[in-house]
């Protein structure tokens, strides 16, 4: 041994503060394994060994510096891997992080980021945590400092070997203020020699098997309790509580992993057949849906389209782009669409399943009809996500349905509204009559002689005619009218807005005078003429049987007299019906026949008193009928357009004589002449006019034209436009009846006219109603206002004259200056005439 080692004698160099291994007591005496074992190893050798306990850091400078022989208490790190030869390890340590019990979730290396830690100084923690990557390390010169460090809490976090820490912790009974990571690493303790000192290695080592292991477990349970390769036992009782702890947590945690683990699996499985089931019922669904016989769809929250299937699609006729993102609604019939979402709206807000037969267009933009069954859905946590539901093709059923409505009112072989439909229509048109103060016709048509058509020629022939009638009846009503077919050859008609009789039996004329031409059908040329039977609501009756009733009657009646005519069921009616015709027909030869005449009033100027013009006024000799006023004829003129040649004849008659009574030596006069609205629309007025006062030789301003309101409120660019060229020829221009339409104030400003006529309704009671009183006063101030003449008209007695005069009437004209007589009746009641005083 002295020629192996430097001395005749062992120089062991060890830290002295690394208790239970080796440390000083309170007195300073070093104590601990290593210092007994290398006693016995003395003892057993013959060899003095001489321990040299020291401060770590010193410990190593003494054997670095080649002062001692072996170095104990020492970690094999990589640093001191090429300085060292080491001994097997003697005590496993664990070295973990020590931490203040305030911080959580120090689990190792990672977690140590922004602490300090304090570390002994040359401690081979240092090296670890170094070459961890962390370096805000703070050094300690002793294990004990760097424990009392943490205790003052100067520093919260120390990288200490597990059994100094216990040690000391302990000692200063803090072990309960710290908590520990799991070990950075597992240290070993080894003694070693230099590197290149094998001899010396050896014999050390040849040394320690002198030593008896009993003696060296001796020495190791009197430390630790227990041998060395339990370290912890060594330690204060309450570690033995955490190891005990420790296990019982470990074995519980195995427990528990193992429980995991199985619930993990049959878990596991489950999802797995879930899985399973769900992908199967996935393709079920996709199977049903897809072969589904209805449409499928789902909608998101909002109502847009999400899903539609192949069915679905085909009924739309569209592709899911074009569907995609858009609104089921927008997809509705325009006709279903308020009542389709107000009802979608209330399943929506009651989370109730919408069900609904609604139209929807397709893309083409053809109707189809479906049954939409839709029920809400939510997310799973009761947030309503959308709506999935179903499209029931119903266009047959609907058609169907329909087919039936429609054959429940209409008749299958004309296709014409039935009894039944014509008796709803007779209500609606009845309650429009009342509100627009109109009247309602109902005709009873009755084929003349239909059954020997029928009888002869066959049923499929009498068809064919009756649908020839029907198409020749529908050119002679209105699309408001309704044409029903009772059966058989009887006929129907519900005629609206009807102002007079007049106007029911000019429907009735027109229909008799169409079919009174042959009718042309495929193999046949045919005659047939028409019984009709008027009546009129509510003239004859209130209620559609009633005036049914008398209809029918009055068809009958027709038929009697003698077939191929109409009969109004009131005598009084009839008469007038008849007389219309008369005129009708009468009209359009009383032109050429000269059976027209015009009548003179004279007009009357309040200020002389005397006589200054006339009003023209028609009348028709009838052959048959004697004179006819005008009101009975202008209508039936007017729509029939005659009355724009009879208007020129008036203009040309009237201006003929007034230069015959000028020729005659009558004082010069201005002639009024009426207007009708027809000649403003048609025919060239200002032309006629121009031509009549140079055909006569007559001043334009004696020519004064009355335009009625009527005139005025219709077309009216057109109108201001004549009347301004009117006004250019030099013609004067009234307004007749003034105040009895509605618009004329609103004309007058815009019209260049120069005088207006008061209408006799106003002027009738202009004694007894203060109203028509106050009425006349306006008119007339309002005239002077705008510096026109007034004249008023129907003066019948002294009264309304000398009123009129009191107001400033400018003239006046009526019964009581002068009924509406022949020229020659006028001429000699100018001559007549005493003026006004
Ligand atoms: N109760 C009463 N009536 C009186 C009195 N003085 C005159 N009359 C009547 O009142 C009507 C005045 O003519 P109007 O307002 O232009 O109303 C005229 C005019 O609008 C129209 N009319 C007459 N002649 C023609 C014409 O040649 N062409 C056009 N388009 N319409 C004409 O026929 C309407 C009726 O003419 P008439 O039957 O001649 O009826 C005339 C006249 O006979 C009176 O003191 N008391």
């Amino acid at each position: 041994a002295e020629a192996v080692f430097k001395h005749p004698w062992l120089t062991v160099v060890m830290d002295d503060n690394y208790p239970p291994y080796s440390f000083r007591d309170d007195q300073g005496r070093l104590q601990g394994i290593r210092k007994e074992i290398w006693d016995a190893w003395a003892a057993h050798n013959g060899i003095e060994v001489r321990v040299v306990a020291t401060d770590w850091a010193k410990a190593l400078a003494y054997m670095n510096t080649g002062q001692a022989d072996v170095i104990d208490t020492i970690f094999e790190t990589p640093e001191r891997e090429s300085l060292y030869t080491y001994s097997r390890p003697y005590a496993d340590i664990d070295v973990p992080i020590f931490f203040h019990q305030s911080i959580s979730g120090i689990t190792g290396a990672e977690n140590l980021h922004g602490f300090t830690v304090g570390v002994k100084a040359g401690d081979a923690c240092e090296d670890w945590l170094h070459a961890h990557g962390i370096f805000s390390t703070h050094d300690y010169p002793s294990f004990g400092e760097l424990v009392d460090a943490a205790v003052r809490n100067d520093i919260r976090v120390m990288c200490i070997d597990k059994p100094l820490a216990n040690y000391f912790l302990t000692k200063r009974d803090a072990e309960t203020h710290f908590r520990y990571s799991k070990p950075l690493y597992k240290g070993q303790l080894h003694w070693a020699v230099f590197k290149g000192s094998e001899s010396a290695f050896k014999a050390v080592n040849r040394g320690f098997e002198q030593v008896p292991q009993t003696e060296i477990d001796a020495i190791e349970k009197k430390w630790m309790g227990s041998p060395l390769a339990r370290p912890a036992a060594v330690i204060a009782p309450y570690v033995l509580y955490a190891m005990a702890t420790a296990a019982l947590l470990s074995f519980a945690m195995l427990l528990w992993n193992r429980t995991l683990r199985r619930r993990v699996a049959l878990r596991t499985g489950e999802l797995e057949s879930a899985l399973q089931a769900l992908k199967s019922s996935e393709q079920h669904y996709q199977a049903l849906v897809g072969t589904s016989p209805v449409g499928v769809f789902e909608t998101d929250a909002q109502g847009l389209f999400v899903f539609m299937n192949e069915r679905g699609l085909r009924m739309l006729g569209a592709r899911f782009e074009q569907l995609r993102g858009n609104h089921w609604q927008h997809l509705l019939h325009p006709e279903d669409r308020d009542e389709s979402c107000a009802a979608w709206g209330a399943s929506l807000s009651l989370r109730q399943v919408f069900q609904r037969e609604l139209r929807f267009e397709r893309i083409g933009g053809s109707a189809l009809w479906v049954l939409m069954q839709a029920r809400p859905m939510d997310d799973g946590d009761g947030r309503f996500s959308g709506f999935i539901g179903t499209l029931t093709d119903i266009s047959e059923q609907k058609a169907s349905e329909q087919r039936i409505q429609f054959l429940a009112y209409h008749d299958p072989l004309t296709g014409l509204p039935n009894r039944l439909l014509i008796r709803e229509h007779y209500d609606m048109a009845v309650a429009h009559a009342n509100r627009s103060d109109l009247g309602v016709a109902l005709l009873v048509l009755d084929l003349d002689h239909f059954k020997n058509i029928n009888d002869s020629l066959g049923h499929a022939v009498g068809d064919e005619l009756l649908c020839a009638v029907v198409k020749i009846l529908r050119g002679c009503v209105r699309d408001t009218d309704t044409i029903s077919r009772q059966g058989g050859d009887e006929f129907l008609v519900l005629l609206t807005d009807q102002h007079s009789a007049d106007d029911a039996a000019n429907v009735a004329a027109k229909m008799l005078e169409r079919l009174s031409q042959p009718i042309r059908l495929e193999h046949h040329e045919l005659s047939i003429s028409l019984s009709i039977g008027i009546g009129m609501y509510p003239t004859d009756g209130e209620d559609f049987d009633t005036l049914l009733k008398k209809a029918d009657t009055a068809m009958y009646h027709a038929k009697e007299s003698g077939r191929n005519a109409f009969n109004f069921f009131t005598s009084q009616m009839n008469a007038d019906a008849t007389q219309t015709l008369m005129l009708r027909s009468g009209l359009a030869r009383a032109l050429e026949r000269q059976e027209f005449v015009l009548h003179y009033q004279p007009q009357v100027d309040l200020e002389t008193g005397r006589i200054m013009g006339t009003e023209a006024l028609l009348r028709w000799k009838h052959p048959d009928l004697g004179l006819v006023p005008p009101n009975r004829f202008i209508g039936i003129a007017e729509n029939s357009g005659l009355i724009v040649p009879i208007g020129e004849w008036v203009i040309q008659e009237a201006c003929r004589q007034a230069a015959a009574w000028y020729e005659a030596g009558l004082p010069q006069l201005t002639m009024a002449v009426n207007l009708s609205a027809i000649q403003f629309k048609r025919g060239n007025l200002v032309e006629t006019v121009e031509n009549a006062l140079f055909a006569h030789r007559i001043p334009a301003p004696l020519l004064e034209l009355e335009l009625t309101e009527s005139i005025l409120i219709q077309d009216t660019d057109n109108v201001l436009a004549t009347v301004d060229r009117l006004k250019s020829i030099g013609v004067k221009l009234s307004i007749d009846d003034f105040g009895t339409g509605y618009s004329s104030l609103m004309y007058l400003h815009r019209l260049n006219v120069d005088k207006l006529k008061i209408d006799q309704s106003f002027v009738r009671d202009l004694n007894d109603d203060p109203d028509d009183a106050a009425i006349v006063q306006a008119v007339i101030q309002m005239a002077k206002s705008l510096k026109l003449r007034t004249i008023a008209e129907g003066v019948e007695n002294s009264q309304q004259l000398d009123a009129l005069r009191r107001q400033s009437c400018d003239e006046v004209q009526g019964y009581f200056l002068g009924h509406p007589m022949l020229a020659d009746d006028f001429a000699r009641h100018l001559a007549d005439w005493k003026p006004l005083t």
